[in-house]
């Protein structure tokens, strides 16, 4: 049974007072309502916060993630956090390959397949996202594209590593926008990028790999969405920022 996860991106979002009230009451609620124990919580919080919130954790329900690593693991690389420095802080998961990343900060395939290699090095859990444009979509280019995205940031991985790794699809032109892929189109990609697992991994291997949708997730439509056979859970932006309406989101399963 693969792991099924509420996952939230505060972006660059919340003051530590507000993130700290935030966070505590997630937890709280995760701990006292989400029954189901296949379900994983993870709050991908701002770098300043990880040490502090980590020790708010109260459940093995809940985890950290950071929203950005960088590869090397220490050095002349000033301003940059690494993965050994994010595990010492408690982290176990890092969010790697956000289209806003991919967009404002110019990361390529292949800075995020390094990346992926420091997070599984260190023993942590990346959360790999990738998703086309509208244009993309609208071209009819939008699996080969996404597909593509994995061949090339996660494909050097070995059987027992990719299997290491959750996967976020995340179309573009869903990301904050209210507009949610239906569940069909969500399930449609997820279904192509599950059998393109299985095609270089063998069926077994990509039936073990946790794919989640993200892009306007709310407590609203997370039934339906959770619901398909390859939606393994959601990626969740601005839904994340309600302690009510996330955890409702975790006990969507
Ligand atoms: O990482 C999260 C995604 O970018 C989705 O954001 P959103 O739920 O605000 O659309």
């Amino acid at each position: 049974m693969r792991t099924k996860y509420a996952a939230g991106n505060w972006k660059m979002n919340m003051t530590f007072e507000e993130g700290q009230i935030l966070f505590s009451e997630v937890t709280n609620m995760v701990k006292d309502e989400v029954v189901n124990p296949n379900v994983k919580v993870v709050m991908g919080v701002p770098a300043p916060y990880l040490s502090s919130f980590s020790k708010l954790i109260n459940t093995d329900k809940v985890s950290i993630a950071a929203q950005n690593c960088y590869p090397k693991a220490s050095g002349a690389y000033t301003g940059e956090v690494s993965v050994p420095m994010l595990k010492s802080a408690g982290v176990e998961y890092v969010i790697i390959g956000h289209s806003e990343r991919r967009e404002y900060f110019n990361e390529t395939d292949q800075f995020i397949a390094e990346k992926v290699d420091a997070i599984l090095a260190e023993g942590l859990t990346p959360i790999f996202c990738c998703g086309e444009t509208l244009g993309q979509r609208e071209e009819g280019i939008h699996f080969d594209f996404v597909k593509g995205q994995l061949t090339n940031s996660l494909f050097h991985l070995d059987a027992d590593a990719v299997q290491k790794v959750v996967i976020a699809y995340e179309p573009i032109w869903a990301i904050g926008t209210g507009v949610t892929a239906s569940s069909e189109q969500a399930q449609e990609m997820h279904k192509v990028l599950r059998d393109h697992l299985a095609s270089k991994y063998g069926q077994e291997v990509a039936d073990n790999i946790s794919i989640l949708y993200g892009g306007s997730v709310k407590a609203g439509n997370a039934p339906e969405l959770f619901s398909q056979p390859d939606i393994d859970g959601g990626l969740v932006g601005g839904a994340s920022l309600d302690s009510r309406g996330f955890t409702d989101i975790a006990k969507s399963f």
